[in-house]
């Protein structure tokens, strides 16, 4: 079976991300890169990084009106990621028209609600505070426009995988048992995502921020 992980290298130092990617590239099945990277070294950067071989997933996370957010698309020309993703709190019509600006062979997912916020983060900005709810939501929404997955967390993913059985589930905010959590407050472990329904584990400092990368990239693989 391919390997689900997708390890973030959340880095704007391109000689790092490469160095990263070229020790864990044969423990992990593809990269994200995200602001962080994109920012700092441009389509370049992406380039570069597709020549170690993966699978490229791009967490852009755009969210404007529809407009925007088709011609930045658009403006992505030949990067052709694997993966791209847009806020699903952009509405449905940026939805329908992120996918249809997007080329054929990358799978637009939109982010639900980052899994750095809990009930009491949505509050504060509004929101009834129930992630799972709002989750749900935001699944059907995206399904209804016609892209091809979300981004959700472990925690809710088996149920948003109910609602929408052909979709396409990213979940970041994945940590090994005993991990240190850091921002992250929707949190599970690679193995319960999976078993939960996850298509990809996005993971990221448990891996990059490992005194031996490698070897923590293999340990996860390990659990899975
Ligand atoms: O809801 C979301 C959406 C995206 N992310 C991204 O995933 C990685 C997680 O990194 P860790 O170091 O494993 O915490 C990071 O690039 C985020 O931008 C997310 O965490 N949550």
């Amino acid at each position: 079976m391919m390997n689900r992980v997708f390890v973030a290298l959340d880095t704007p130092k391109l000689a790092t991300a490469k160095e990263l990617a070229r020790r864990v590239r044969h423990h992990v099945g593809g990269i994200k890169l995200g602001l962080e990277f994109f920012l700092a070294n441009g389509r370049h950067g992406v380039h570069e990084m597709a020549e170690i071989g993966l699978p490229i997933f791009l967490d852009l996370k755009l969210h404007d009106i529809p407009n925007t957010v088709a011609k930045a698309i658009q403006a992505l020309g030949d990067l052709e990621p694997a993966i791209l993703t847009v806020h699903a709190a952009g509405g449905r019509a940026m939805l329908e028209d992120a996918k249809a600006a997007a080329p054929a062979g990358t799978k637009v997912v939109a982010v639900t609600m980052l899994t750095s916020l809990d009930a009491q983060d949505m509050a504060s900005i509004g929101l009834a505070p129930d992630p799972h709810a709002q989750v749900m939501r935001m699944t059907e929404l995206a399904q209804a426009a016609g892209i091809d997955g979300i981004v959700c967390s472990g925690a809710e993913v088996a149920a948003a995988h109910t609602l929408w059985p052909r979709g396409f589930f990213v979940v970041p905010g994945v940590r090994p048992a005993n991990g240190a959590v850091g921002d992250q407050k929707r949190v599970v472990t690679p193995r319960t995502a999976l078993d939960a329904g996850a298509s990809i584990l996005v993971i990221g400092r448990p891996i990059t921020s490992a005194e031996d990368p490698d070897m923590a990239a293999r340990e996860i693989g390990a659990t899975l």
